[in-house]
């Protein structure tokens, strides 16, 4: 029986070999160092520096070879940071931190570096081996975000996949008016809504659960909150899904923005646009917008629609006997009082001077009759003040009859309204 030839050749060991040691470490992308222990003045001796740490700073192994790596050093050096390396070398302990440094050419670059001390026995000496990396723009970068971050409007906050609050920046605490980051930070969430009103969480809480669940991003969802301090917010929320891997659970960011100002400016450029400037009822021109829509609502739904057409009563003689300016406030007055007794729905509109009109939809000519005449009512019971005593009304009223037009419509109203100024005035007829 022949014997299997033994193969005297053993697997290569490199890391008993030193030269190929030496090897992957002059190959290596980051900078390493060995010094001396030293600790005291002028500092430890570099004794090694790879190829990556020559091409890092500038310097030729044989210019740092007996240097202390205080060369590296200069005003931007984190002292603190050089206290914890110090006070871990001591100890013997491993260090790691980031601070300044500097090339050859004076050149400041970040660096985030470690040192373990290292005890070699057979040659009984010790040294400290650090290897570092440059990390200039990773830092530059992480404070760009940071500075994005704190300086927009919006508010930003981040939740992780396990549903914990990992940042929220300081627009987003102003929003939800809680200006304390530290209180939110690994929180659940939800409790960022906690100071706000069960209505506003749930028109929160919901499409951000939506967006956990599902993973489609939400965009535009509007809401008015209520702050801590009782103030409304308009705000405008977005929220983006994160996933850090295809089966982690889903995180997201969600996007405050705080659109109370915008919308209030929206509001007053309708207003302008839309309402009369001295009363606030709707302007003559949006009311023939309000009235074909409504007619053209009534003819296809074939549901009731009235009109009350009204005037002040010798309102010539406010103006004659009080002066222009108590004509006004008289006029402000009486639109306040009558939108006061109408619905959401009804529609106050100044006509002309001292004519007004409201359309009342889904509303009968008898109905209208009883709201006129509440209106009329209520005008001749209001007390004005710097003893105006108060103003009365006359009213004409009809139902819109289908297919008939405004014009006609309108002209039964004003028909109407003439026999109630003709029949003593303070009154309400119907067409
Ligand atoms: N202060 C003020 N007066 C206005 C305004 N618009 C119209 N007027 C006045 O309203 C008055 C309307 O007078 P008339 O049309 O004679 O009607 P009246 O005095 O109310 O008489 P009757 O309607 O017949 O009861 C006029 O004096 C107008 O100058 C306004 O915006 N401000």
């Amino acid at each position: 029986m022949s014997k299997t030839p033994s193969l005297d050749v053993s697997p290569a060991d490199p890391m008993n070999d030193p030269a190929a040691l030496v090897g992957v470490i002059e190959q290596i992308f980051d900078s390493v160092l060995i010094t001396t222990t030293d600790l005291e003045l002028p500092g430890p001796a570099i004794v090694y520096a790879n190829s990556a740490f020559c091409a890092k700073t500038g310097y030729s192994a044989a210019e740092l070879i007996g240097q202390t790596p205080r060369i590296l050093q200069g005003s931007g050096t984190d002292q603190a940071v050089l206290e914890r390396l110090k006070h871990n070398l001591l100890n013997g302990e491993f260090f790691e931190g980031c601070t300044v440094n500097y090339r050859k050419n004076g050149e400041p670059y970040m660096v985030r570096w470690n040192i373990r001390p290292y005890f070699s026995e057979q040659q009984n000496r010790s040294y400290y081996i650090s290897v570092q990396r440059e990390v200039t723009r990773e830092v530059a970068l992480e404070q760009t975000h940071q500075r994005v971050v704190e300086s927009v409007v919006e508010g930003i906050i981040a939740v992780d996949p396990s549903g914990h609050v990992t940042l929220v920046n300081p627009a987003g605490q102003t929003i939800l008016g809680k200006p304390d980051q530290a209180a939110w930070i690994g929180e659940s969430w939800q409790v960022l809504f906690g100071s706000l009103s069960s209505d506003d969480v749930t028109d929160l809480v919901q499409p951000i659960t939506r967006v956990l669940q599902t993973g489609a991003t939400l965009t535009g969802h509007r809401s008015q909150i209520k702050r801590p301090d009782g103030s409304l917010l308009d705000i405008e929320m977005s929220v983006t899904p994160l996933q850090l891997s295809p089966d982690s659970e889903l995180g997201c960011v969600i996007i405050l923005r705080d659109n109370t100002d915008q919308r209030r400016f929206e509001k007053r450029l309708w207003n302008a646009a839309n309402r009369d400037a001295l009363t606030q009822a709707y302007s003559r021109r949006f009311g023939d917008e309000i009235i074909a829509r409504e007619i053209q609502r009534a003819e296809a739904d074939q549901t009731p629609l009235a009109l009350v057409y009204f005037d002040i009563d010798y309102f010539k003689s406010v103006n004659d006997t009080h002066g222009h300016d108590a004509g006004d406030y008289v006029l402000k007055t009486l639109v306040a009082t009558v939108t006061d007794r109408l619905r959401q729905t009804d529609y106050l509109i100044r006509w002309g001077g001292e004519e007004f009109v409201v359309i009342l939809p889904a509303t009968t000519g008898e109905m209208a009759m009883t709201v006129a005449e509440a209106i009329r009512l209520r005008v001749a019971s209001t007390e004005l003040d710097h003893g105006l005593g108060h103003v009365e009304i006359s009213a004409g009223v009809a139902q819109y009859q289908l297919h008939e037009g405004f014009r006609a419509w309108f002209r039964r109203a004003d028909e109407a309204l003439y026999e109630a100024k003709g029949a003593g005035r303070n009154q309400v007829h119907s067409a």
